[in-house]
């Protein structure tokens, strides 16, 4: 029995007709939209233990494999036969399913898969070929893969190929790795569209025909935030099921110069100061994280510098919400129609407002600007717990000079319960533009000034000895390191979307559900 349910089809695999049976006694409710794939079954490979039936006439069969939700967001493939003596119904079975996975238009039929061979463990070509490569065959996806043979290879690949005709780009990596198909993705479609990045006030176009999704770096904060989990197999369901999460990113920029885009964390300071000097200890592979977070914690560096930031007035929520984003989140949809009227009304040209602009000037230890949660195992519930995917806006978190026994409280709240905002040195806005610009770049408005200190300050933290603070500090752009310490940062509403559907209720809640409806639907 196929049931419709709130403008959703389900497949009830208890009892789908008198006649048809499934070989594995299982009651499974899945909606269509989760089924991976219905193929016939040459019966004698499955036949089991059927009694009478088995004796009186040939058999036919038929297998659905669908996505079966397991604890924490973590999602796996399964399948249930069915069988039937009359051939002529299994086939209509079959037929009749397949129409409906057809009906699903947000299914991706071609991807572009990029590898970067040496991400996160080195295993991502192993894991691809050997638990993602084949999901996608059953899906009936065809892929084009690319194993990149050096940095920026897929992003320089993006800007050649003929991108229009996947329905969306996977890159086997980590954080690092999305990041820079991301730029690849952006760049390409605002070339396409004559629009010059270098303008930090350009209407970015956005990218509706690519979509990007990852798994199997040594962070995998994007993947943390937007699934719930970073695992390849659930990662590749999502995809396969054509799920489609919009994403805001932030664009950087220094003196009218595009510098990068940031998905997940803006740190300047201590996270900052954490990449800077693990770069330098990549050989330690996912441990250099630890290390050098410990390194930079007793280091205790503050840094001087003024913020202006614009509030971020049009979205709904705020920093302070206990309420996190998640699947089908009514403030990120809001945000969403606003967009489409903004879009209906300006086309891509919005005007600025003159909105008052709110300036900061301080110490400080870490300034962090996050455009979603930063949800990742070190930290569960994220550097900004409340932060939205797609609100257009991100949080900006000040984190003045303090005791280093505070700091390290502070640090703590990120792994427990307790509120990381609720100190008296910590500040959180919600904004959708700021500026930043660092008491020495103040100090120093001539640019051959400016590079003779620049090597003043790099001189300074090389040589411990040297008690000098006034340096820079750098920033930390979704894990790679900036070059310029002043910089303007805007967000833009979903320009991006993601293989995801955001983070789902707990799996038992999930369960719950379904037992209901089975329940009203007998
Ligand atoms: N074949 C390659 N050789 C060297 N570097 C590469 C190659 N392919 C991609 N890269 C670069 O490696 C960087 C790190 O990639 P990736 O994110 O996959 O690794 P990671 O060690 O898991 O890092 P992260 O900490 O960001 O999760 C990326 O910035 C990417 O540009
Ligand atoms: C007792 C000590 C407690 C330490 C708690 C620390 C909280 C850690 C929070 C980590 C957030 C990481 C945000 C992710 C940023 C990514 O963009 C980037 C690229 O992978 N990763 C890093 C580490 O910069
Ligand atoms: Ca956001």
């Amino acid at each position: 029995m196929t049931v419709k349910k709130s403008g959703k089809l389900f497949i009830h695999f208890t009892f789908l007709t008198t006649s048809i049976v499934p070989l594995q006694n299982r009651n499974c409710f899945v909606p269509i939209s989760e089924i991976i794939a219905v193929e016939e079954t040459e019966f004698n490979k499955k036949q089991r233990n059927i009694g009478r039936w088995q004796k009186m006439a040939k058999l036919h069969a038929f297998t659905v494999h669908y996505v079966k939700k397991a604890r924490n967001h973590r999602w796996r493939c399964r399948d249930a036969t069915f069988w039937c003596v009359d051939e002529h119904l299994c086939n209509q079975w079959t037929q009749a399913l397949k129409e409906l996975l057809e009906m699903q238009k947000s299914r991706p039929k071609q991807l572009l898969v990029y590898i970067n061979p040496y991400g996160g463990k080195r295993q991502g070509k192993r894991i691809y070929e050997q638990k993602v490569a084949p999901l996608f065959s059953l899906a009936s996806i065809s892929t084009d893969v690319v194993v990149t043979e050096h940095a920026n290879h897929a992003k320089d690949n993006l800007f050649e190929v003929n991108i229009y005709k996947y329905d969306g780009v996977v890159c086997v990596g980590g954080d690092g790795m999305f990041s820079e198909v991301m730029h690849g993705l952006i760049g390409r479609m605002q070339k396409d569209s004559g629009i010059d990045q270098n303008n930090p006030k350009a209407s970015l176009v956005q990218c509706n025909i690519c979509l990007v999704f990852y798994f199997s770096g040594s962070t995998d904060c994007i993947c943390y935030s937007t699934v719930g989990i970073s695992d390849p197999v659930t990662s590749a369901l999502h995809i396969i099921v054509g799920d489609c999460q919009p994403l805001d990113v932030s664009s950087v920029h220094h003196n009218n110069t595009f510098l990068k885009y940031s998905v997940s964390l803006l740190g300047y300071g201590f996270y900052g100061d954490i990449l800077k000097d693990s770069e330098k200890k990549r050989w330690m592979g996912p441990m250099r994280y630890d290390y050098s977070g410990f390194k930079t914690f007793l280091s205790h560096h503050y840094y001087e510098g003024t913020i202006a930031y614009q509030p971020a007035k049009q979205t709904h929520g705020s920093p302070r919400d206990k309420e996190s984003c998640r699947m089908g989140c009514y403030i990120c949809k809001q945000s969403e129609k606003q967009l489409a009227e903004q879009n209906k009304e300006h086309g891509l040209k919005h005007e600025e407002g003159e909105e008052e602009w709110k300036v900061i000037k301080g110490k400080f230890l870490a300034i962090n600007a996050v455009n979603m949660s930063c949800a990742c195992p070190r930290s569960p519930k994220g550097l900004s717990p409340a932060a939205h995917l797609a609100d257009g806006s991100a949080d900006l978190i000040l984190v003045r000079k303090c005791s280093r026994f505070n700091f390290l409280r502070y640090l703590v709240r990120h792994t427990n319960q307790d509120d990381q905002f609720d100190f008296p040195f910590v500040d959180v806005y919600r904004v959708k533009c700021f500026q930043f610009t660092s008491k020495l770049s103040e100090d120093n408005e001539s640019n051959v000034m400016d590079i003779g200190k620049k090597r003043f300050g790099q001189f300074c933290r090389d040589h411990p000895a040297c008690c000098c603070n006034i340096v820079n500090s750098t920033w930390n752009c979704d894990g790679e390191t900036l070059d310029s310490s002043a910089i303007e940062v805007r967000v833009h509403c979903q320009l991006m979307k993601l293989f995801a559907r955001g983070i789902e209720e707990d799996c038992k809640d999930e369960a719950a559900h379904s037992q209901s409806s089975i329940e009203q639907l007998l």
